[in-house]
């Protein structure tokens, strides 16, 4: 397997005054989908907003290709290739899917890289993004992160109110991009859809990794992932 691209070491991240994630330490591989599980509040969300940069790191290391970032404003820390898709993010809904991808550009990357992936948006290039489909409203939010040529993406909960049918078609789009060599580093409220396109996964419960491992020790084990998410094996009434 190749080197981590991003590299968490004994990271420590604050709400406020609060400190909600403790000591987490995760590699994100290049060509590859790295999964976050974990409950409600566990801290999935905070940590990901601390890489970005949008929450503090009050102490540990966040390593984005060999360049330690987390001292970065978010903006460097995009420049340096970080993509976000933050959970319920939305588009310019006045402007059209072709204007949303160019406003996001960064004079780096190209339109012609997301119309590959989502031959829906191409169709739709000249259209406003207030009259997309949610899903194809998310397949723009995942374009604006791509057409900024990240090497590592992060993506939370793109899930979020969105029909069976278009979180797998978001999903095959997740493994597309992995296809291009960037990385993933993947929040899913669905987790047997994140591990089945996941290599390793890290289970978050209150703050702390719990669980690291191969995606494939926890699809075939669903004991094993109650116990990681809330710390004790499942009662005989939630297996049945
Ligand atoms: N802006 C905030 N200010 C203070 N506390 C916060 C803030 N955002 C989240 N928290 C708290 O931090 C903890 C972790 O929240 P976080 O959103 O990171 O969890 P999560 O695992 O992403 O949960 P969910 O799956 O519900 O999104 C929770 O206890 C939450 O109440």
């Amino acid at each position: 397997m190749s080197d981590p691209i991003l590299s968490l070491t004994g990271v420590h991240i604050n709400r406020g005054e609060v400190e909600v994630v403790h000591d987490v330490s995760l590699d994100v591989t290049p060509g590859a989908v790295t999964v976050v599980l974990g409950a409600n509040g566990a801290g999935k969300t905070t940590l990901m907003d601390g890489i970005a940069g949008l929450a503090p790191v009050t102490k540990g290391t966040v390593s984005l290709g060999g360049q330690a970032i987390e001292r970065l404003p978010t903006y460097k820390r995009a420049l340096a290739g970080l993509g976000y898709v933050e959970q319920a993010r939305t588009t310019f809904r006045t402007l059209t899917v072709e204007q949303n991808l160019l406003v996001a550009q960064a004079g780096k990357g190209d339109p012609a890289t997301v119309f590959r992936l989502f031959p829906e948006l191409d169709k739709r290039r000249g259209l406003q993004a207030g009259h997309l489909s949610g899903g194809e409203q998310q397949m723009l939010v995942v374009g604006r992160a791509l057409v900024a040529d990240p090497k590592v993406v992060l993506i939370d909960e793109m899930s979020l109110g969105l029909a069976p049918v278009v979180v797998q078609r978001l999903m095959r789009a997740v493994v597309d991009l992995v296809g291009l060599g960037i990385a993933v580093l993947l929040i899913e409220q669905f987790a047997h859809l994140a591990l089945d396109v996941g290599a390793n996964a890290y289970v978050l419960r209150k703050g702390r990794v719990v669980f690291d491992g191969p995606c494939s020790q926890l699809r075939g084990d669903s004991a094993l992932l109650h116990e990681a998410y809330f710390g004790q094996a499942p009662t005989e009434s939630e297996t049945r």
